[in-house]
């Protein structure tokens, strides 16, 4: 292993070295660059000179094409003159010869006019000949003076053609005066060129010569330093070459490692393949183990949910099968009445009322207070618990109770933008149990009637205002019946809407002014949730009844007469008969009266056995509905009192049946008939029942 490590050590060193020079050939290299980026640098100022110099050279050339173009004009006219000056000098010289001529000819006629005139003279001497000589003579002056004439004709000829020569003359004469004129301009302009271009080209020259002369000097300098640094280089390598000698050890070491190495990498992709695999089954067995974690967790949590549903009934059980709730609502627009003093809250127990007049403070405790400001889906979040029960075979009731105007139909109804109970319990209902499928087959059907003075009439039916009886089932079931009773089955979120827009149709054209007929009736809505678990065949099916009440006013405070009496006896009968049930139900009575009313009769499956029932007492916040407003309460908590007292409860299962429930039993109806008169100033109801009790 030391013989190993001992040439790999030296060959590090060696490979120091060789690192130490590549830096410095790097750094060298660098240096080179610059330079050569410096000459790189002044030749393209020295281009640039060139490009700026060229259209001065461009200027120039055209300037001697110009001086060229005259010149060749100038030699053209020049030619011209030459012509011309050839051609007076030749009709100067027939001018001449013609003058010569005329001379020569003008010296023979004077001549011959001299011979004649003496041989005249001398004819004259003799008379005959004379005679003759004259005629001869003067025949002979006439011809001589048609040759004169002739002659002198011809010199005026050329002497005209003369003179137009002269003037031709004259005129190219100017001509060339003018050409030269150009020209000696054109020369002069030529030479002040040419003086610039030499000028410049003497620049552009000396620049260049000292461009070049600068480039060789670098390249004389970066030659010489190129040179010294080859010669480094050289001794380097000669370094090199050593140290590669002393590397060959460390170099066979390496090799030897590169093909270790170079054998593991090809088996790599088999170990990787191996490696894969392995992980592949650890996964699949990891997967199949959270898999059946998943499906214990899956299976403890459905347990889980099914004892927190079982923990939540036997709450409702221990804390009893009736709730009761308590609404106020706020000051609608327009009432003038103020409810500041009338209805405070416990901003530290949601469970109490406080009503107080000028004289007297009542407490009133109930399940859960909701003051005016209570959202419908805050109302609903309380309630929800208790419409989902029905899922698991619940049958369950909510009443709304309270005087006209209390808001019972608000809460049930609500209104289109903000609905209330019914719409959003059937939408809950709708969402839950399809959240359940496919484990569960649920069918989800609602029925809608109204009990008005004690008639029941179908108010999802074709026929308006069909009225039905309830019955007693045919199959000895001992269950009731309502034949022709609609039945409308759920099967989308839109249906939802359906059933309700019909039926709100259908009471609104049953009677003339719905407001007032809807206050003097009981609203049935009435949800059944049948279902089946498709692998256990299990069957559940739960009831969910939501009324809203008939207005619980006193006959006497509102005076009725006639048909308005009727309604009244027959709305408290059927409140007095709920309030009854009710008492008989807690009371465990052998006998409940559930046939003492049409909604109790209705309404007894849904009352019975494991039922759970919760009641929204309402509550006006005006002064005017105080004495209404207290009784309404009273009542409801005379029910939820003696529902949750537990001790008093078991004392009532332990002792005999007939006093105390008996006594409770007149308690509730008196509360439910409202006949209650207060006695006491600052009364509070628990405490008038315990005394009671
Ligand atoms: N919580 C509330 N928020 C806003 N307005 C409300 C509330 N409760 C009731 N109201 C309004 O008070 C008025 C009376 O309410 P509603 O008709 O529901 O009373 P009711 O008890 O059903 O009367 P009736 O017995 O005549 O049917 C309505 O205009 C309603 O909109």
């Amino acid at each position: 292993a030391s013989a190993a490590q001992q040439p790999s050590h030296s060959g590090r060193r060696g490979a120091t070295d060789l690192e130490k020079h590549l830096e410095l050939l790097v750094v060298e290299n660098e240096r080179l660059k610059q330079e050569l980026k410096d000459a790189e640098a002044l030749r393209e100022a020295a281009s640039r000179w060139e490009s700026q110099a060229r259209p001065r050279q461009k200027r120039l050339a055209e300037l001697e094409q110009q001086v060229l173009e005259k010149a060749s004009r100038v030699e053209t006219l020049s030619r011209q003159l030459e012509e011309s000056k050839r051609h007076a000098g030749e009709m100067q010289r027939q001018l001449e010869e013609s003058k010569c001529q005329q001379g020569e000819v003008e010296q023979q006629l004077s001549v011959r006019l001299r011979d004649c005139e003496e041989e005249l003279a001398r004819q004259a001497t003799r008379p005959h000949q004379v005679k003759y000589v004259t005629e001869i003579v003067e025949v002979e002056s006439t011809e001589s003076q048609q040759a004169v004439a002739e002659a002198q004709a011809k010199s005026v000829a050329l002497q005209e053609q003369l003179s137009l020569q002269r003037q031709l003359l004259r005129e190219l004469e100017t001509q060339l005066h003018d050409s030269q004129r150009t020209s000696t301009q054109l020369r002069a302009q030529i030479l002040v060129y040419e003086g610039e271009m030499e000028r410049a080209q003497g620049q552009l020259e000396a620049e260049m010569q000292n461009l070049e002369e600068e480039k060789n000097r670098v390249i004389e300098e970066a030659f010489i330093r190129a040179e010294s640094e080859m010669k480094a280089v050289h001794e380097n390598l000669a370094g090199v070459r050593m140290n590669l000698l002393t590397l060959q050890p460390a170099l066979r070491t390496l090799t030897c490692d590169y093909n270790c190495l170079k054998r593991q990498v090809q088996d790599f992709p088999f170990m990787l393949e191996k490696a894969i695999t392995e992980a592949k089954q650890e996964i699949c067995q990891v997967i199949g183990e959270v898999s059946s974690a998943n499906q214990e967790l899956l299976r403890k949590y459905k347990r889980e949910m099914n004892l927190r549903k079982k923990c939540h009934n036997e709450l409702v059980r221990i804390k009893g099968n009736i709730r009761v709730f308590c609404r106020v609502r706020p000051v609608c627009r327009g009432e003038h009445d103020s409810a500041e003093n009338m209805v405070s809250f416990d901003p530290d127990d949601d469970a109490l009322l406080y009503l107080s007049n000028k004289v007297k403070l009542m407490t009133f405790e109930l399940d859960k207070v909701f003051h005016p400001q209570a959202t419908q889906e805050e109302v609903f979040q309380e309630v929800q618990s208790l419409v989902t029960s029905c899922i698991d075979g619940f049958n369950v009731c909510i009443f709304a109770y309270g005087q006209t105007g209390s808001g019972k139909t608000y809460t049930m109804e609500g209104v289109a933008k903000d609905p209330g109970i019914n719409q959003r319990a059937l939408r809950l209902l709708f969402s839950e149990v399809t959240e359940k499928a496919p484990d569960w087959d649920f069918k989800i059907t609602v029925s809608m009637v109204e009990i008005y003075n004690e008639t029941l009439r179908n108010l999802l039916g074709d026929i308006q205002g069909e009225k039905l009886d309830i019955k007693m089932n045919p199959d000895g079931s001992g269950q009731l019946y309502v034949p022709g009773l609609t039945e409308f089955t759920v099967q989308s979120p839109e249906d939802i809407n359906r059933v309700f827009e019909l039926g709100h149709m259908n009471r609104a054209t049953a009677c003339t002014n719905l407001n007032e007929h809807s206050s003097r009736s009981h609203a049935l809505l009435i949800i059944t949730v049948a279902g089946v678990n498709s692998s256990t065949g299990h069957r559940t099916q739960g009831k969910l009844n939501l009324v809203d009440l008939a207005g619980s006013e006193r006959i006497a405070k509102s005076g009725a007469e006639g048909s308005r009496l009727r309604e009244a006896q027959c709305i408290n009968k059927s409140l007095s008969a709920l309030g009854d049930v009710i008492n008989a139900l807690r009371s465990r009575h052998s006998h409940v009266p559930f046939r003492n009313s049409r909604l109790t009769y209705l309404l007894s499956d849904s009352l019975s056995g494991d039922s759970k029932t919760l009641m929204m007492v309402q509550v006006s916040p005006l002064v005017s509905n105080m004495s209404e407003s207290v009784c309404s309460l009273k009542f409801a908590q005379r029910v939820r009192t003696i529902e949750l007292g537990n001790a008093t409860r078991r004392q009532w299962e332990n002792s005999s049946t007939s006093s105390s429930p008996t006594h409770d039993s007149v308690e509730i109806t008196i509360q439910t008939h409202c006949f209650l008169q207060m006695k006491t100033p600052r009364v509070n109801a628990r405490q008038s029942l315990h005394s009671n009790a």
